[in-house]
């Protein structure tokens, strides 16, 4: 299994999803500003992956800090807090982590020795806890997919697999768990323009486990529909609003049009740590606008003449009506239903739910 953030010999190893898949390179931080850093060039990426990552640079933020005041020390915690916020606004696993942090911190009885050693206990159970949570995910999203044909083709977009979570993955945690089950004939991996997440990180961790995968540019998902090569389409998301809208990397609103429009059912898998309660609807989701050079450049070559404007969002959102269930550890839910998955928190691991948009 690939795991994209591991704490090791004191300080957290990233595998740099930027080089995948020439190079497999692992980088080692150390500091809460490196570990933002890492966060905004996307050295780690995908909604859980980079909640994981703030946690530990929650610790990594804590431990810098010299003082034996209490007070003093939940002071300063709150600067490291609000530097990793600053990073990306779109995936509320982000905020939710560093929520978790925070009311550890607060909630401690201790001194700040201890309180530090509970931040990093904390840090490495949402790591662990985001893997079990994607399996689940993964045993529901099988049971949800549809029963015809036996050997079904499902398309993606982006990558919600391992690496964007604990592990295991959302959307390719679903894929994954039809794949063992036998009910996987083959992925369809959209390539996933501007920054390719499709073509290089979903394909990538195909390639390592043996699922066989097609990647297909974005714009070749309703041929593929027409043709009848897809079964069911399965995403992950960024942030899920209460009445299930969804925001997820861009193109994911076309794709669900263009399900819609075939007949095909359309899931979105997440967490519920991805569900931002506060939010009414997916009008409130704050959208990441990116650099436009992930637009006129690739690799080192120039693709556009001088002189054109750019508009680079890096997310999009779906509306509710064109999700047929949002998979989650508690259960596969229409999207009008969440809160009822919200109904289950108390037995979920995530009684701090409250807090995701802190
Ligand atoms: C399980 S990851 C779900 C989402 O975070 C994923 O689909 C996605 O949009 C990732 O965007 P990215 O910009 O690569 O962080």
């Amino acid at each position: 299994m690939i795991y994209p953030v591991i704490w090791q010999n004191d300080s957290v190893l990233l595998i740099d999803q930027t080089r995948l898949p020439d190079e497999y390179i692992v980088v080692e931080i150390h500091r809460s500003e490196d570990m933002a850093e890492a966060i905004t060039t996307m050295i780690v990426r995908g909604a859980p992956s980079i909640g994981v990552a703030a946690a530990y640079g929650m610790y990594l933020g804590a431990r810098e800090i010299e003082t034996n005041d209490n007070q003093e020390f939940l002071t300063k915690l709150e600067s490291v807090a609000n530097l990793l916020r600053s990073t990306r606004p779109t995936a509320v696993n982000l905020f939710w982590a560093i929520s978790q942090m925070m009311r550890t911190a607060y909630e401690t009885v201790g001194t700040v020795v201890e309180i530090k050693q509970t931040l990093l206990e904390t840090a490495a159970k949402i790591n662990t806890d985001n893997f079990q949570t994607c399996q689940a995910i993964g045993d529901y999203g099988l049971a949800a997919l549809p029963i015809t044909p036996d050997q079904l083709i499902i398309l993606t977009h982006c990558n919600a697999g391992a690496l964007a979570t604990g592990g295991y993955g959302t959307a390719l945690g679903v894929a994954r768990s039809a794949w063992k089950a036998g009910r996987l004939a083959r992925l369809y991996a959209d390539e996933t323009r501007p920054r390719l997440q499709g073509a290089k990180l979903t394909a990538w961790e195909c390639v390592q486990e043996g699922i066989p995968v097609t990647v297909i540019t974005d714009n070749m998902a309703a041929h593929c529909m027409k043709q009848g090569l897809i079964d069911a389409v399965v995403v992950g998301a960024d942030r899920i609003a209460a009445n299930g809208d969804t925001a997820n990397k861009i193109g994911t609103y076309s794709l669900a049009i263009v399900a819609k429009a075939h007949n095909i059912p359309f899931f979105v898998a997440a967490p519920l740590s991805t569900v931002d309660f506060q939010l009414t609807d997916g009008s409130q989701i704050p959208i990441e606008e990116r650099h436009p050079e992930e637009i006129y450049q690739v690799g080192k070559t120039l693709i556009t003449p001088p002189g054109v404007e750019f508009y680079n969002p890096a997310f999009d959102v779906t509306p509710a009506d064109l999700i047929t269930a949002i998979i989650t550890e508690n259960g596969a839910f229409p999207p009008g239903d969440l809160l009822l998955a919200k109904g289950k928190m108390s037995e979920s691991r995530y009684p701090g739910l409250k807090d995701c948009a802190d």
